[in-house]
């Protein structure tokens, strides 16, 4: 199977393996090679490539070295234990002891250290990385030529490219800035995940500005605990990795993160706490957007909109502004560049076929997510609130039975579901969802239905719905796939819901 990769940049110029060898401190080859490009998947390898053959949670890179080398690889970067197969290839090879932890600064010396000409931006938290980036995005654009990585695609000025991550491994990341450097992006706005900053994906950059949102109880199958959690998201406010932290007041971790980030920070509140330095006041929450008042430290006063709906989204969008002003931009021209997005894929994104009632689909997958949502359109529903939601198999499992109890309790039909169960039994984890729903008391609790079938839940939660009311499809988003048993099939709620509204339109 071969796999594209993202792009790579056109122009590169060829750096001797030997030097490589010397900025790793690794033992020289014997053999000379240049090299023009690096990669981490076999798969992915061209001609010229620094083939970096990493031990990973399930397989070892080493075992793809034929692979690599029939593609071109001129040398390989591995470790001790793959060391053997890698020279059994013919190929030179560097050998040092965390190859994944080297080979961001050897893609940035390959490359040219393509990120240092961008302004960058980067956002972390468990919610809200996706929306902020889109919007900090939108305010750059009013003044730059611009980027955007995460979790829905990458865009490199106009044109977009499917992301297979949220945040790119670091070979794949070096490679895009260079190609963006190339194509005259001059700022990027980037969403860098807990996973990024412990598996060294962002090694090789230095944010300009780190973004915090928030942090909550998720990836529990990746972190040990929320220690582990919070140690991970404060990798990004430190020296190696940002110049300037922009953070959450709001937020519990965030107030401590502010105490403990070994670099300059500014805060952010949306709930009037009173040691933030930057504010938002005479919050108006509408149907579909929000505007406020930014209250900035030296008496500035800017008039925002958030152009998405839900309290959480003016606490996205307040960040945006003052990340922004914090990188230069004159806030009032970044908050209108803000107002001015029109939307985000997958995040309460409406979809409309005519019928006399709200319906949109949202990504939110995690507790705090669908308690966030439900809530805001609870508050924009003259009618009932009814949602669909699933808990993805293979992931972690402690969020299902919070999930179900808060779908429960926040909605008057909570219809439970499959959302990717992969190897897991769609039934079993439908049980723990509705274990969840079960806990909360009779009288706080909606009507909760059982559907294995993801698109017949979406049915009858329309089948439900009358003038006024409103319904939301959790979980998806932007996706386009149902991965069933290992097997992704083409589902993207949009359209089911859009298809499901239709049936009852006759
Ligand atoms: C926990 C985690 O993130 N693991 C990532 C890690 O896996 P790993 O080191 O265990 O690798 P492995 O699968 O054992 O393979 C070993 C090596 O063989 C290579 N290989 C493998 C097969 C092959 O044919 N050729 C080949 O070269 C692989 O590229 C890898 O370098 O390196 C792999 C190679 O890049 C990633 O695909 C893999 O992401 C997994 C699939 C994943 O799903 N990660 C998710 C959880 C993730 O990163 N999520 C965050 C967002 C979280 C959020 O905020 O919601 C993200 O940033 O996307
Ligand atoms: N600041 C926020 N606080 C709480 N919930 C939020 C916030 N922002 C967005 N959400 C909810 O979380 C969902 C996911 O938002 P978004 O994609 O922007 O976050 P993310 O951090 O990129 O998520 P993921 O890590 O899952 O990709 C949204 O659809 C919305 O329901």
């Amino acid at each position: 199977m071969t796999y594209p990769g993202p792009p790579r940049p056109v122009q590169v110029s060829a750096t001797p393996l030997a030097e490589l060898a010397d900025q790793l401190g690794a033992a020289a080859p014997d053999a000379a090679a240049e090299i023009t490009g690096i990669t981490h998947d076999s798969r992915a390898v061209r001609p010229g490539d620094l083939y970096a053959a990493l031990p990973g949670a399930r397989l070892h890179g080493a075992d793809f070295v034929t692979q690599a080398a029939g593609l071109g690889a001129v040398a390989v970067l591995t470790d001790p234990t793959g060391a053997e197969r890698a020279a059994a290839t013919g190929l030179p090879v560097l050998v040092v002891d965390d190859p994944r932890a080297r080979m961001g600064e050897l893609a940035a010396t390959i490359y040219g250290h393509p990120g240092r000409g961008l302004l960058q931006i980067g956002i972390t938290g468990t919610s809200g990385k996706t929306t902020t980036a889109y919007l900090v995005e939108g305010g750059l654009k009013t003044t730059r030529d611009t980027g955007l990585i995460g979790t829905v695609e990458m865009r490199i000025g106009e044109e977009r490219i499917k992301s297979e991550r949220t945040t790119p491994e670091a070979t794949d990341l070096q490679a895009l800035f260079a190609v963006m450097r190339e194509r005259g992006v001059e700022a990027v706005a980037m969403e860098v995940s807990s996973h990024a900053l412990v598996l060294g994906r962002v090694d090789g950059c230095v944010f300009d500005i780190a973004v915090f949102n928030n942090l909550s109880p998720e990836h529990m199958e990746f972190h040990s605990d929320m220690e582990d959690y919070f140690r991970a998201k404060a990798q990004l406010f430190t020296p190696k990795r940002s110049r300037l932290g922009v953070i959450n007041a709001d937020d519990e971790y965030g107030r401590r993160l502010a105490r403990e980030a070994t670099v300059p920070v500014v805060t952010f509140s949306a709930e009037g706490h009173p040691d933030a330095d930057w504010r938002a006041e005479d919050v108006q929450v509408g149907p579909m957007d929000s505007t406020f008042t930014v209250v900035g430290p030296e008496g500035e006063r800017i008039h925002a909109k958030s152009p998405l709906p839900g309290p959480f989204n003016v606490a996205n969008t307040l960040a945006a502004v003052v990340a922004l002003a914090a990188a230069g931009l004159d806030p009032q021209v970044a908050a209108d560049g803000i107002a001015a997005v029109p939307g985000v894929p997958g995040r309460l994104e409406r979809v409309d076929a005519g019928q006399p009632y709200l319906a949109v689909v949202d990504y939110a997958h995690k507790t705090d997510a669908v308690e966030s949502v439900l809530k805001a359109l609870r508050k924009v529903t003259k009618g009932r609130l009814h949602v669909v939601l699933g808990c993805g198999g293979d992931r972690d499992r402690t969020k299902r039975a919070p999930m179900g109890a808060a779908a429960a309790r926040l909605s008057d039909t909570a219809v439970l579901t499959s959302d990717n169960p992969r190897s897991e039994d769609p039934l079993a984890i439908l049980a723990t969802m509705l274990q969840g729903a079960a806990s909360v008391p009779a009288h706080e609790r909606g009507e909760v239905l059982l559907f294995e079938d993801r698109a017949a839940a979406i049915e009858a939660a329309v089948g439900r719905a009358q003038p006024g009311d409103t319904v939301l499809v959790a979980g998806k988003g932007h996706e386009q796939g149902q991965d069933i048993a290992g097997v992704v099939r083409p589902f993207d709620d949009r359209q089911v819901l859009r298809e499901a509204i239709q049936k009852t339109q006759g």
